[in-house]
Parts: structure tokens; sequence; C-alpha cells
């Protein structure tokens, strides 16, 4: 595909745009007909096709990652991408797709099958190298053959490793922010109590609950219980204390509730944040996917996986991260050939300072991934 076919068939800067990538037989076993991706884009691709970067997405992210023309609405890396930043859409061609099993455009549990209903308890169990697997297809139909670099976050870094693994010869640099090279037993567990939380609600109906109630109590639960750990002990205990939450009272009671302290009033804020945005099948998928995250499934070992990656990679961590660990930063970047640091984001709030605070890295990111 030439460029000039290429800039004809991509919407305006920033529009989200949803292609057909075809029909797709999972890791698992199970099978979608027909896949739809959605994604966004900045910049423009060059004549040659090299100047493409794709960014991925964490666990409830999206594709915008920064504010475009379509939609000025700050995206959650807006200080990483766009004109004179660090990834600069004057030069860069960027491209953010929906990972599959999401709610944000690309086909998930919510979309309907060839009759019409919604997959919900059908969808097939999908792994980040599923997603990975669909992410080149839309490459292959913006024309692009290798990418200068993936980077991503969080499930964004385990994406964004896969691709590494996955295709070696279609990534030039690989940036893996907050991520380790497998899900370790604690993610798991962690991830495991939320999904419980979702199925245990009483409107989850075995995942077809489309049409009726939504299991909102259970997704929120699962919100509280992630975003504890996305944040650290010395936050909240410093931000929160024991203060009670306005007029509220934790030691009384009025109208047969027990008022709130403020760290509980935070939590139910963000519960209520992603329950408005969220679909609970697609919480599930996706927390299934990145406790699925293995680079080294299926390719001896870990450490045999990643000896065959040939992207430069830049491995970043947040040190008061509890959930993704530094060390398990440090393990990834012994475990890549030659000699990698391991960039540090100075944040006391933990996970979340990989959306907060990455902009703290732009030098190193420039250096390292030749941006
Ligand atoms: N706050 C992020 C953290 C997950 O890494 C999200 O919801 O996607």
């Amino acid at each position: 595909m030439t460029a000039q076919v290429l800039t004809s068939t991509l919407r305006p800067d920033g529009a989200l745009a949803v292609v057909d990538v075809g029909a797709h037989t999972f890791d698992a076993g199970g099978e979608l007909p027909d896949v739809q991706l959605a994604y966004e884009t900045w910049g423009t691709l060059n004549a040659a096709g090299d100047n493409a970067i794709l960014v991925a997405h964490a666990l409830t992210g999206d594709t915008h990652v920064a504010a475009t023309e379509a939609d000025p609405a700050p995206g959650w890396w807006e200080g990483l991408l766009g004109p004179g930043r660090p990834i600069d859409t004057e030069k860069w061609f960027v491209v953010a797709p929906a990972m599959v099993g999401g709610c944000y455009g690309s086909t998930g549990p919510a979309s309907p099958d060839p009759e019409g209903r919604p997959w919900g308890s059908r969808f097939p169990f999908t792994t980040v190298r599923d997603a990975v697997r669909l992410e080149a297809r839309l490459a292959d139909q913006l024309g692009i053959r290798r990418f200068h670099t993936v980077i991503g976050g969080s499930m964004g870094g385990a994406r964004a490793l896969e691709w590494a693994a996955t295709f070696p010869g279609r990534v030039g640099s690989v940036a893996v922010f907050a991520c380790g090279a497998a899900a370790t037993a604690e993610q798991i567990a962690f991830g495991q109590a939320q999904i419980k939380a979702i199925e245990n609600d009483p409107h989850f109906a075995g995942g077809d609950y489309y049409g009726g109630p939504v299991p909102e109590e259970g997704l929120g639960l699962a919100r509280r219980i992630a975003h504890i750990t996305y944040r650290t002990e010395h936050e909240l205990e410093v931000r929160f204390g024991r203060q009670p939450q306005g007029e509220e009272d934790p030691f009384g009671w009025s109208a047969r509730r027990r008022g709130r302290y403020q760290v509980e009033s935070y939590l139910d804020h963000q519960a209520r944040k992603l329950v408005d945005r969220f679909d609970p099948n697609a919480y599930i998928v996706l927390t299934e996917a990145l406790m699925s995250h293995d680079v080294g499934r299926g390719r001896g070992s870990v450490a045999e996986a990643l000896s065959r990656v040939t992207a430069t990679p830049f491995i970043a961590a947040v040190e008061s991260d509890r959930l993704y660990l530094p060390e398990q930063s440090h393990e990834l970047a012994a475990l890549l050939p030659g000699e990698h640091e391991v960039h540090m984001i100075s944040s006391p709030i933990g996970h979340d300072g990989f959306l907060t605070s990455p902009e703290q890295l732009a030098d190193q990111m420039r250096e390292t991934l030749g941006l």
C-alpha cells in the first residue's frame, strides 16, 4: 500500500476510525468471524512508511492518547504526544488502537455476533498475543511494515513487549513502562479477586446481562480493589489519613448508613467513574488477558523469548509501584540482549505514576528510542 492510498483512507487527524481485520482464531481456540479494530492517529505517515509509532493503552485505557483537532479533550498520555513533545507528531505518525475485547470501539463482548446478539459469555478468551496479532493486521492495512517504536505502560507495556517478541522484524524499538515479562502470582491474584467481584454480582447473569441490569456493583468493587493497588499506602495516608468525608460521620449512622472516611468516598468516586465508562464483561476479558501475559509462553522460556528480541528496549518503572514492582522491570531488562538501564519515574503515588508523570523520562526516551 502506498502513502498516497493511505492518506485517502485515513480519517482527519485524531478522528476515531474503525477497520475490519477479518476472522481470528484465538490463542486459546475460540473464534470470531469478523474483528474490527478502532484506532486514532496523529501526524502523517511519510512516503517511506518508516515514521510510525504504535502506542498501546493500559487496562481501561482507550485510543485517546492526546488531544486532537477532532477531539480536543486531553488524552491519557497528553504530555508525551503532540507537536514538540517527546513523541513529536510533526515528525511521527502515531497509531493508537483499542484492544480487542475492550469497549472502546474494537470488537468486544458487547459487540454483536452475526445474528445481532451481543457476544457476552461467548466472547473468546483473549490473550495479549491475540491483541498484537490483530494489531499487526491493522498495521498491514495502514501500510506500516515496521514500527519505529512500539510503546505502552502496564497492559500497554505487555502489548509492546509482545509486539517485540512476536514480530521482531517489525519493531525498531520498544518502550515498556511499569510491566514485567510475565504476570506474577500476585498480579494474577489481584486480577482474580476483581473478576470474582463482577461474576458474583447478581446482575452478571453468566455474562449475558445485555438488555437487563448491568452488574455495576461488581464492576465498582473490582475497580476499588484495583485502584488501591494502583496507588500507595503512603499517598493514601498523607492525602486522606483518617479524615471523615465532609459532614459524614464514620462512627455514626444516618438513614441506616455509616458515614464514610474520605478514602472511602475517594474509592466510591473511582468506582463510579469506571462504571460510567466501562463494560463489566470487557473488564473481565482484558483482566484475563493481562493475567495471561507471559512473553515466554510457547517460546521455551521467558529468557529464550527475550533473547530473541531485536528491538532497542527502553524499560521504565515507577519507583513506588507496589503492583508492577521495579525489580520485575530490572529482571526484564537483564534478560533482554545487551546492557539496559531501568529508567525510574519518581512518584509517591505508585503504579498510576506511569500515567501521571511519564514526562520525567522525556530526555531519556528521546535519546534511547531515537525520537
Ligand atoms: N489506571 C490505569 C491503570 C492500569 O494499569 C487503568 O485503569 O488502565
